[in-house]
């Protein structure tokens, strides 16, 4: 799976990129009540430009993602300065408050990213077979505390096939975050010229006492 997605960026097979800002951020992000200085995880992050739109609005952003040319192209679509180190087995990459750790998002472990207040994923839980979208909903859970909040913006097409991108129904999202996040409905869009329709939930972490 990993081998596919670098191949993907390779290739410049990235359908799946958005050159503006994705809607349902814009519009949900600010109900969330996210404290403005909070930061947000990105998982599988892409080179999206809605990391740019946290950080502008005061975020520091912590992207996770396996392709290098992601995060290179990322990072060259701004002339702005770079600082490049090494930390817990990620290469990062920081520019101005957005920071890209390069590798596998299920080796980031709860210890290097403990000040994680908030998250947001566009197309990143729809990227995973269903097996692995377990794995994903669990890990997320591991790496945010109680009380943070987010969004997810996922995608389901009437006959599913073969993805990525998956087609993850309703349902199927409440089975995966439930156990450990309060969700809430906010929106399904239009279906896309595939037939893909993109909903958009809010998230929250539970705390112990639910
Ligand atoms: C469908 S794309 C979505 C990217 C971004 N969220 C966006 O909205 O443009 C999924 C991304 O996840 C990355 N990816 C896939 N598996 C990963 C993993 N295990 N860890 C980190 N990144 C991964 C891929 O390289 C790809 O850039």
């Amino acid at each position: 799976m990993t081998e596919q997605w670098l191949k993907r960026w390779r290739e410049g097979r990235i359908g799946f990129h958005r050159t503006t800002l994705h809607p349902a951020l814009e519009r949900y992000w600010l109900t969330l009540d996210v404290p403005r200085t909070a930061k947000v995880l990105v998982p599988l992050c892409g080179k999206s430009v809605d990391m740019r739109w946290l950080a502008d609005a005061g975020h520091p952003v912590l992207g996770v993602e396996i392709s290098p040319d992601a995060i290179e192209q990322f990072v060259a679509e701004r002339r702005q300065d770079v600082l490049r180190y090494y930390q817990a087995g990620f290469d990062i990459v920081r520019q101005g408050s957005i920071e890209l750790w390069l590798g596998d998002f299920f080796h980031l472990h709860i210890r290097q990213v403990a000040e994680i207040e908030a998250f947001y994923d566009r197309a990143s839980l729809i990227a995973l077979p269903r097996p692995t979208r377990q794995r994903y909903a669990f890990h997320l859970a591991q790496l945010v505390p109680p009380g943070a909040r987010g969004l997810l913006v996922s995608l389901t097409r009437g006959e599913a096939d073969a993805g990525p991108p998956y087609s993850v129904s309703h349902e199927e999202v409440e089975q995966l975050f439930s156990p450990n996040f309060r969700l809430t409905f906010l929106e399904q869009g239009p279906p896309d010229a595939r037939g893909f329709i993109e909903s958009t939930w809010a998230l929250e972490r539970r705390g112990p006492i639910g």
